[in-house]
């Protein structure tokens, strides 16, 4: 039996929406799917799964929401914001584990936390999300624990790949099914890179149900 399990009623969350949008051309989280920011979205989705809310961002977003840039300076990728996440949530009270959420996946499952939770039978373990057999590691569940080691892992690691952080721990993958829509099924972690992914991600809003 398990000697550790996860209370999911205090788990922080934080919103990556960092980095450069390069792809997009513009900063994603105030990108408008369906007459809402993608930044509204995300809140959206996430404020019913966790206790409370931040946004990692290179700027404050002007959403009242706590604002946590990168500590870890020069745009270093997710995992910058990642241990940003880490560092902010080893500031609250009694909390153990951080979720992260992408800015550019508005249809990230309504149970992400509640799974993620399910699978943690040590402190130190990580929950990441898949789906259709790839793995999207910026959907984690990660120990606040790992924060200064994180930090010297990005300060000492050429390529900074999520993957080879993941690869020294323990990890869990989450599966999570694809999404009935009243047209095909969607994958829940559909990423908006391009203007043509925004164009997609409109169909799928209108088939959604
Ligand atoms: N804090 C932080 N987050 C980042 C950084 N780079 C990417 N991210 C986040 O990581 C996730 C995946 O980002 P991508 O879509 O791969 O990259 P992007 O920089 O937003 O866009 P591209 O420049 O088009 O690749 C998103 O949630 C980003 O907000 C970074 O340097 N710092
Ligand atoms: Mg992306």
């Amino acid at each position: 039996m398990a000697d550790f399990s996860l209370h999911n009623t205090n788990i922080p969350g934080v919103i990556l929406a960092g980095g450069r949008s390069t792809r997009m051309g513009q900063d994603k989280a105030s990108v408008m799917l369906g007459g809402r920011s993608l930044l509204d979205h995300a809140i959206a989705r996430l404020a019913p799964q966790v206790s409370t809310i931040a946004v990692n961002a290179d700027s404050e977003p002007q959403c009242g929401l706590r604002f946590i840039p990168d500590i870890i300076p020069g745009k270093a990728g997710p995992m910058a914001g990642i241990h940003a996440a880490m560092a902010h949530a080893a500031t609250l009270p009694g909390v153990s584990h951080v979720v992260t959420v992408s800015i550019d996946s508005p249809f990230f499952p309504a149970e992400l936390v509640a799974d993620f939770a399910a699978v943690i039978d040590s402190p130190a373990k990580i929950a990441i999300a898949a789906s259709e057999g790839r793995p999207h590691p910026v959907f984690g569940l990660w120990p606040v624990s790992l924060g200064d080691e994180l930090a010297g892992w990005i300060a000492t690691d050429e390529k900074r790949r999520v993957r080879d952080f993941l690869l020294r721990h323990n990890v869990a993958e989450v599966a999570f099914p694809l999404h009935p829509t009243r047209a095909s099924l969607l994958d829940p972690f559909f990423n908006i890179n391009t203007p043509d992914d925004l164009v997609e991600a409109e169909r799928w809003l209108q088939v959604l149900s």
